[in-house]
């Protein structure tokens, strides 16, 4: 896995290719198809590739999550919620990586973190059983001391910070939200945990979270897939690559 300490450490790109399954859907058609996708963008510069099998599977399917740890194009992140099914799947199907985040069927995308704090138990749980499947799990979390207290107490190995917040919001609410994602991604680092990011990130509000040393790895799908409509997707995913680069080494 990546340097920790270095301030110049390299900056990992996760990327998330959803909402490429989200367009074929809309159809049903067997195109566009996502294994495609990320094998495109894993020799466009991705160093893994993110997948959400949501519990309604509006975008990736089962036979998504087969076909494209069969291919294994780059390691394979996958996204889920904290269910027996969902685990379940992830325990036959062995990806490299399993995020857990929270879900909400009439949710239009994931608005917040896990709330760790609040399902210890059950978390802890299928942190357990995924670990003991050979599976390195992270927990998707907001930047809430409460819940990164609540995470070191599971053991989990690697936390996600959810940018989302950070995304939406405008001037001096963005710089606040900046300022609580890197202390807490120092809390969680001094923790000996690893610290990624994502959600909602985007070409022009990149670069600020790229440069918080701690952070390691980044996910980010929306924008690069929306991107890929005009640029195509080798250069989508290469421009947000130089982006994050540029701005890790810039700082
Ligand atoms: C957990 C996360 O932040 C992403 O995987 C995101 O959820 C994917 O897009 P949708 O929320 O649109 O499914
Ligand atoms: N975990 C965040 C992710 O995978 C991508 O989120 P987005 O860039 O699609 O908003």
């Amino acid at each position: 896995m990546a340097t920790r300490n270095s301030k110049r450490s390299t900056i990992r790109l996760g990327v998330n290719i959803d909402h490429v399954a989200t367009v074929r859907q809309a159809r049903g058609t067997p195109y566009p198809d996502p294994v495609e996708a990320a094998l495109i963008a894993a020799s466009s510069g991705a160093d893994s590739i993110t997948i959400h099998l949501r519990e309604d599977r509006r975008h990736i399917q089962d036979h998504d999550v087969t076909r494209l740890l069969a291919k294994s194009a780059a390691p394979t992140n996958l996204e889920m919620a904290v269910t027996n099914e969902m685990v379940a799947i992830a325990v036959r199907a062995k990806p490299r990586f399993v995020c857990l985040v929270p879900e909400r069927r009439e949710e239009v995308t994931t608005e917040g973190g896990l709330d760790v704090a609040g399902n210890e138990a059950q978390v802890t749980a299928a942190c357990q059983r995924l670990a003991k499947a050979g599976i390195e799990v992270a927990l998707f979390i907001d930047a809430d001391p409460r819940q990164l207290a609540a995470a070191k107490r599971t053991g989990v190995p690697h936390l996600e910070i959810h940018t989302g917040a950070y995304a939406d919001a405008k001037g001096s609410a963005r710089a606040a939200e900046l300022k609580r994602i890197a202390a807490f991604a120092r809390a969680a680092h001094k923790a000996g945990i690893e610290v990624h990011a994502g959600h909602g990130l985007t070409l022009d509000n990149v670069a600020p979270i790229a440069q918080i040393p701690e952070i390691v790895e980044l996910n980010i799908g929306h924008s690069i897939v929306a991107r890929a409509l005009f640029v195509g997707l080798p250069a989508a995913v290469a421009e947000m690559r130089r982006a994050m680069t540029e701005a890790r080494n810039a700082k």
